[in-house]
């Protein structure tokens, strides 16, 4: 529990920091606005309650025509600052989301390859609307329950010890503890219907995101009722429990109600006597009812703030678990990082997957001048050598040299700065020809032309009507596989990498089209070093360099 609070408290603490930093000056605003209304709110009754005191005592016309107007006055200026109120935190929490959104996308494009391994993209979006939509509600309740709420709290019981009596300000102060302490202990008893709840919605929301990526698939095996079923009993989970939750507080909301005509029942036997005394005016006793209400008001407001803050916790959760992943670090390598020949040796390096799989003290060594191929049967740790290189795992033993420096002494960034990836199966964004080979990089046409000719996919680019300038598709789908890989593979090209990998980045196309797309590639042998696993002996040339795999070990070299 404690942990989860912690959890929680780093996303919130920077994102309600630049938040604050952003808008304080209209926070301040709304905190101005917010007290003069609750002021009004008090100093109206009071006067009212004046007023008509005023009436008995005979001094009726001149005494009256003024004190209503104020009255009126005062009034209409608590019902305008409140809807201002209530507008100006409508544009505060537009900003909010804003820096929310902003900086969990930050976020995200920094987290390690291994966290888009165990998390799809309708999950993490579940998670960042759920928590975008608790810190509005947290800071809705600091601006529009807290502020108004205390100020109100403080000047009603004021007013009432001072014109009443201060037994019923203990009485009125007692109601509202022991509203809020009923508050707190219904939300510590209710909550583990909400986190149930909330988890299973976000477990839906992974499940949806899954689904949606394999869909054809599930078509052509007709699996939708067996999908249907399990989204529903998810759906089930996270409806029970929030059934469970609001029947729960229902009860805990009778036990409320008996507790405030109790309040009222006593306050008046305690008040009538007193009036029948005379110590009372009915102006007091008229006070003292619509003071009684308002006191209570934020007294509860206070009590159902608490149990929005449980209620966000639950959603802030999902949200705070992606923010604490870790992520990739982004520093430039200490000392700088420069390479010549372009050397990159494997010494005896392991690596275990979670289930034991991967590969044991491989040794070789890719160099210029020719094609390192990696070949070997299925699950032979391949893949895995190919994540090694690129830095998206760090061996267990043994270490991968760059012209005899230490890669793990390479800061990431400047290794893919180096490095080129045409992976197994290219994703490409929904997005135009060019945007997908250029992906972010300066734009330079020339170039973007001939790596689109090495890739042997300029002539196809060349023939369609918006060139360049065709849309893909979700995931590439407008395009054929041959087609992305070589899309991919432009892409690899695009910045003249020095270091090459290609993780059977040919296996869709034809043996013409990667015949001709693998001349290129070795014509670029003698600049950039190229790691390359294959299944296919074809496209292995008689002068490149073999490395078989076999039960993650090397089995031979040639
Ligand atoms: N992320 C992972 N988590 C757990 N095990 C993994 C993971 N990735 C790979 N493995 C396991 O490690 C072993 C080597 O996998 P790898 O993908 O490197 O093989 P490969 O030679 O590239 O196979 P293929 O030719 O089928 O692509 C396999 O047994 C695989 O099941």
């Amino acid at each position: 529990m404690k942990d989860d609070w912690r959890l929680i408290a780093a996303p919130v603490k920077i994102i309600l920091g630049n938040y604050w930093r952003a808008s304080r000056g209209l926070l301040a605003l709304v905190a101005v606005i917010v007290f003069l209304s609750a002021i009004s709110a008090v100093a109206a009754p009071y006067l009212f309650s004046r007023l008509i005191d005023a009436m008995t005592a005979d001094r009726f016309a001149e005494t009256l025509a003024l004190g209503l107007v104020v009255y009126a006055l005062l009034i209409g200026m608590a019902a305008a600052m409140q809807h201002m109120v209530q507008y100006l935190s409508y544009m505060s929490a537009e900003n909010l989301s804003f820096i929310a959104s902003t900086s969990l996308f930050e976020r995200l494009l920094r987290k390690h390859a291994g966290f888009f391994v165990e998390h799809n993209p309708a999950e993490i979006e579940g998670a960042r609307r759920r928590g975008q939509g608790a810190l509005m509600t947290l800071v809705q309740l600091g601006l529009v329950v807290f502020i108004p709420g205390a100020t109100q709290i403080v000047l009603a019981l004021l007013m009432l010890g001072a014109t009443i009596n201060l037994e019923v300000v203990l009485i009125v102060f007692a109601y509202g503890c022991g509203f809020i302490a009923l508050t707190a202990i219904a939300n510590h008893r209710t909550r583990r219907f909400l986190d149930a709840a909330i988890e299973a919605g976000q477990a839906n929301a992974k499940f949806v995101g899954n689904a949606m990526a394999a869909m054809e698939t599930l078509r052509h095996f007709g699996s939708h009722r067996w999908m249907q079923a399990r989204f529903a009993e998810k759906a089930r989970e996270e409806r029970d429990n929030w059934a469970a939750f609001c029947r729960r507080r229902i009860g805990y909301s009778s036990v409320l109600g008996a507790g405030l005509a109790v309040q009222f029942v006593v306050t008046f036997l305690l008040l009538l006597p007193r009036y029948r005394a005379g110590d009372l005016s009915v102006g007091d006793v008229v006070l003292f009812n619509t003071l009684l209400l308002q006191l209570n008001m934020p007294f509860e407001m206070i009590g159902h703030a608490l149990d929005d803050v449980v209620r966000a916790r639950a959603s802030l959760l999902p949200l705070a678990r992606i923010w604490a992943a870790p992520e990739e670090p982004d520093a430039a390598t200490p000392g700088g990082f420069s390479h010549r020949q372009g050397r990159l040796a494997f010494e005896d390096v392991s690596y275990a997957h979670e289930n034991g799989r991967g590969i044991e003290d491989v040794s070789f060594a890719a160099e210029r001048g020719r094609i390192t191929y990696l070949v070997g049967e299925t699950g032979s740790g391949k893949s895995t050598l190919l994540r090694l290189a690129l830095k998206s795992l760090s061996p267990a033993a043994g270490r991968i040299a760059v012209d005899g420096v230490d890669l793990a002494a390479v800061s990431q960034r400047d290794w893919y700065a180096a490095v080129g990836i045409v992976p197994q199966e290219p994703t490409l964004l929904n997005d135009t020809l060019a945007v997908n080979i250029v992906l972010g990089r300066a734009v330079d046409r020339d170039r973007l032309r001939r790596a689109a000719e090495k890739a042997a996919i300029l002539a196809f680019i060349e023939e369609l009507p918006e060139g360049f300038e065709t849309l893909v598709g979700e995931r590439g789908m407008k395009l054929s596989g041959g087609e992305r890989q070589r899309i991919a593979i432009a892409r690899a090209l695009y910045a003249d990498p020095q270091f090459l990998f290609l993780d059977e980045a040919s296996s869709a196309l034809d043996e013409t089209t990667e015949a001709g797309i693998m001349q290129h590639i070795r014509g670029l042998a003698g600049e950039v070093t190229i790691l390359a696993v294959t299944h296919r002996k074809s496209v292995i040339g008689p002068l490149d360099h073999v490395v078989r795999l076999a039960g993650g070990r090397v089995e031979s070299e040639s």
